[in-house]
């Protein structure tokens, strides 16, 4: 109380930072640490001393020669607590009932305080000792605290992350990052080789989370893949509103529905879980990249290509079919492999080969292609860059009132049960986005066909000229 009179007088004296530090020292906190931890007051005043000798005296009587043990050992941590998370997670020692710090969230307000670090014992929690309290015990403590919260802990001797144990289970459930395929995650922190921490872009927080590893990841995966028979038969049918002239996106789908190899586990997965990506930007002396609409059959895939092409053609270009002769058709298996996708008619294979990509791509135009999305993994290569957009179906209600201002209901009502097509639609497309999203640059909503249009046209000059994320490997000298 007398320092803050004597520094008090000093505000009254306008002596250069004095009232901040009466404001300081005025603060509750500081009291309750007075509070909670009596010994340790000289420390705390002699870290004031020098200020104090320079403006103020009285002269503090020096700090005893011989402090106790476990007041060297012990640390106070002072953090007042706001509308964030701790950004910490702890465990208990089940031999000895101690409660340990097991990791710091990078950014959190433990983490950008420096003073909790992994393995920091956890003595008492705003007064209450906690030795012996289950986990949840400590949180709620730390839950019904306000304003400022003081940890005793004694720190670890090594401090080092890697006194994080590897956990098998999220460690710390609240402290976990949701994401799901094709979302872009900035990784802070691989130290654990089970848990990394991670923000996810854009970053709307500073705060990171936990993700599985990419080894644990894979492992889960494993996990899934021998629990796939149990779970149910979600495979991707094509809707009956399919009519368009595309011979070999229907063959691929009766294959693909013969043997149900979109069901297998490796289908839609990549080797590893998480791909590294990097951001690229074209340089117009390159190519451009090639330019990938999917989507359900009948969402207007192949509409909008077919608009987008009249539109400017000078700009956007289709690659040209090819027919094979009957007598080539079944010589070698090989040969297939430079096709994207093929299909019989009437006898003959037609197929859209990858040289008909480059040649478009070479004569500087913008090459535009509808797949099925299984094609998709051989067309991501260097050379090709693709950019994939996925074309969306609205729900049911604004698909049925689009298409019937479109006149399309009326044209084909006679025979059709449109409100299931309709259903059916959007749930072959909800599918699709949940198991290929991953390869997917951008999602366009097809709703209104024009506003899709206009839309598919900037997303296209986005994707040539701005910055975009790419595989890492892309960006390398050779594949
Ligand atoms: N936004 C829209 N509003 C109204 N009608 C649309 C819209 N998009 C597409 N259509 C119409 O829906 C029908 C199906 O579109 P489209 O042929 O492009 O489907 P698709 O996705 O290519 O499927 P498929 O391969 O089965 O033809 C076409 O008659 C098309 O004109």
């Amino acid at each position: 109380s007398s320092v803050v009179d004597d520094v008090g007088q000093a505000v009254n004296r306008n002596v250069s930072g004095a009232q901040l530090l009466h404001e300081l020292l005025s603060a509750p906190w500081l009291h309750a640490l007075l509070q909670v931890c009596p010994d340790s007051t000289g420390a705390l005043l002699s870290s004031h001393d020098s200020v104090a000798q320079a403006d103020y005296g009285p002269l503090l009587p020096p700090l005893p020669d011989e402090l106790p043990e476990d007041e060297e050992a012990m640390r106070i941590v002072c953090l007042v607590k706001n509308n964030q998370p701790l950004g910490a997670t702890i465990r208990r020692d089940e031999e000895t009932g101690e409660i340990y710090i097991a990791r710091v969230i990078h950014g959190g307000l433990a983490d950008r305080s420096g003073l909790l670090h992994p393995g920091d014992m956890l003595v008492e929690v705003n007064g209450n000792p906690v030795v012996g309290l289950e986990p949840e015990q400590v949180i709620q403590i730390l839950i019904n605290s306000q304003g400022t919260i003081l940890f005793k802990v004694i720190p670890n001797a090594a401090q080092s992350s890697s006194s994080q144990r590897p956990d098998s289970s999220i460690p710390c459930p609240d402290a976990g990052m949701p994401f799901s395929r094709g979302d872009l995650l900035e990784v802070v922190d691989q130290s654990d080789g089970q848990w990394w921490q991670a923000r996810k872009l854009p970053c709307a927080v500073s705060c990171a989370g936990l993700i599985p590893s990419a080894s644990m990841l894979k492992s889960k995966q494993r996990e899934q893949w021998w629990c796939q028979p149990l779970q149910v038969h979600t495979c991707i049918r094509p809707s009956g509103f399919r009519r368009s002239f595309r011979l070999w996106r229907r063959t691929s789908f009766r294959r693909r529905r013969q043997s149900c190899t979109s069901c297998s586990p490796s289908s839609s997965a990549l080797s590893t879980p998480y791909e590294e990506v990097a951001l690229y930007q074209r340089s117009p002396q390159e190519n451009h990249r090639l330019i990938i609409l999917v989507g359900a059959s009948g969402v207007g895939v192949t509409e909008l290509r077919k608009r987008l092409i009249k539109l400017n053609p000078s700009t956007f270009q289709g690659p040209v079919p090819r027919m094979f002769p009957p007598q080539i058709q079944h010589i070698h298996l090989k040969c297939f492999l430079k096709f994207v996708e093929y299909g019989e008619y009437k006898g003959h294979l037609y197929g859209t080969s990858i040289d008909a990509i480059d040649d478009v791509l070479r004569r500087g135009r913008m090459c535009i292609i509808d797949v099925e999305p299984h094609s998709i993994p051989p067309l991501r290569t260097r050379k090709l860059k693709p950019y994939v957009i996925f074309i969306k179906a609205p729900g049911p209600e604004r698909l049925r009132q689009s298409r019937r201002d479109a006149g399309l209901i009326t044209h084909y009502s006679v025979n059709r049960a449109f409100t299931d097509d309709f259903v059916e639609l959007e749930e072959v497309s909800w599918l699709m986005e949940g198991k290929y999203r991953q390869f997917f640059d951008c999602v366009l909503v097809n709703d209104d066909l024009q506003d899709a249009c206009i839309q598919l046209c900037s997303i296209i000059q986005q994707a040539q000229e701005e910055p975009q994320w790419i595989p890492v490997s892309w960006t390398r000298a050779e594949e």
